[in-house]
């Protein structure tokens, strides 16, 4: 098959109109072998790296454990309502929890419940020694009408493991990256970025979708990180140019395969936060889910990728248990952490 093009690896460089043909994996002659060319871009598992994570947060907790013997992490997850996807997503966090050693509890409060039976719930978690961090999962799934901002703003911001409330917010906007919690999602797309080896110093980051959960703080980091961030919103106008000047490119907008493959700049960083379910009769689930990119043709142009299923969404349950065993010492610990 003729190539159009080939990437080579670890320099993020691409060639138009080789006329080398290859089988999907060879060696460039001029250059180093050590720089392999595939047709493909490589799959940067978010599941594989999320287990590694939580191996080593396992091993943290068990280590520390020697020491301060009553310390064991616990997080509580509010939940209002019983939507299948955040049980979906509650299931997932219970179960990294548990491999880790960290209690969680779940506190499943019914879609009848008011703004100030939810604010009580939250300031009894607040109030309580033994729980390190509190996760309200978002959207409330509410008959009443509760204000989310004010929900999780009520966390203190010392519990607030999934750095949402304005106050961990702030605090990223302005640069502190390290007093308060990192919000999960962005954290852990971060972490899948610098696995790929990329410079992200001095890049062109281009984030798709200004959301407080992805968008907005994903930008926040990849700034502190030194990149040149572009965000992108339903407004921006030639939306397939913009992408096509990113090095790193992060989409979160919940729209299925909405950033098509030849938009991508060949060679560059794509990480897929959307998880979006098509209906699909062939599966016995009845659906599959994909994310906001169209997964098959980027890939064939991006040095790396992420998968979905598979990619951030395990990354953003292992950010919550890194979180929570963070707040754990810095409770158990005080300032020395
Ligand atoms: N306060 C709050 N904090 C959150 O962190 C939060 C939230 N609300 N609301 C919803 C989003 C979404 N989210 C995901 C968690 C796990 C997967 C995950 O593990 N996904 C699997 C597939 C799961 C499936 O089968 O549906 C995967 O991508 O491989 C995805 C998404 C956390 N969120």
């Amino acid at each position: 098959m003729a190539l159009t093009g080939f990437l080579v690896r670890g320099l993020h460089c691409y060639r138009k109109n080789s006329c080398l043909k290859t089988n999907s994996v060879c060696f460039l002659q001029t250059f180093s072998p050590i720089f392999q060319l595939e047709e493909y871009g490589k799959l940067l598992s978010g599941s594989d790296i999320a287990e590694k994570i939580q191996t080593s947060l396992c091993d943290q907790v068990q280590k520390f454990k020697l020491h301060h013997s009553c310390f064991t992490p616990q997080l509580a997850i509010v939940q209002v309502g019983a939507r299948k996807d955040s049980n979906t997503y509650i299931r997932m966090k219970m179960k990294a929890a548990e491999k880790i050693g960290i209690i969680a509890t779940h506190f499943c409060l019914p879609s009848t419940t008011n703004q100030t039976e939810l604010l009580k719930t939250i300031s009894h978690l607040n109030l309580n020694p033994s729980v390190h961090g509190i996760i309200v999962q978002m959207p409330l799934d509410s008959a009443n009408m509760i204000d989310s901002t004010l929900i999780t703003d009520s966390v203190i911001p010392n519990k607030d493991v999934d750095g949402l409330n304005t106050i961990n917010q702030g605090k990223l906007a302005v640069g502190d990256l390290a007093s308060g919690f990192l919000p999960c999602t962005p954290n852990g797309c971060m972490e899948l970025i610098r696995r790929t080896g990329i410079l992200i110093e001095g890049s062109k980051a281009v984030v798709v979708g200004r959301s407080k959960i992805v968008g907005t703080p994903t930008a926040e980091l990849l700034k502190w990180h030194n990149a040149t961030v572009t965000i992108c919103h339903s407004k921006t106008k030639n939306l397939p140019e913009v992408i096509a000047d990113a090095d790193i490119l992060v989409v979160g907008i919940g729209q299925p395969n909405m950033v098509k493959g030849d938009w991508i700049k060949p060679g560059a960083v794509v990480i897929d936060c959307g998880i979006n379910s098509l209906p699909d009769t062939k599966r016995s689930t009845g659906y599959r889910l994909v994310g906001d990119v169209d997964f098959e043709k980027a890939r064939k142009r991006a040095s790396w990728i992420t998968p979905v299923p598979g990619g951030v969404g395990p990354m953003t349950v292992t950010m919550l248990m890194k979180n929570t065993v963070f707040a754990a010492l810095k409770s158990t610990l005080g300032n020395k952490v």
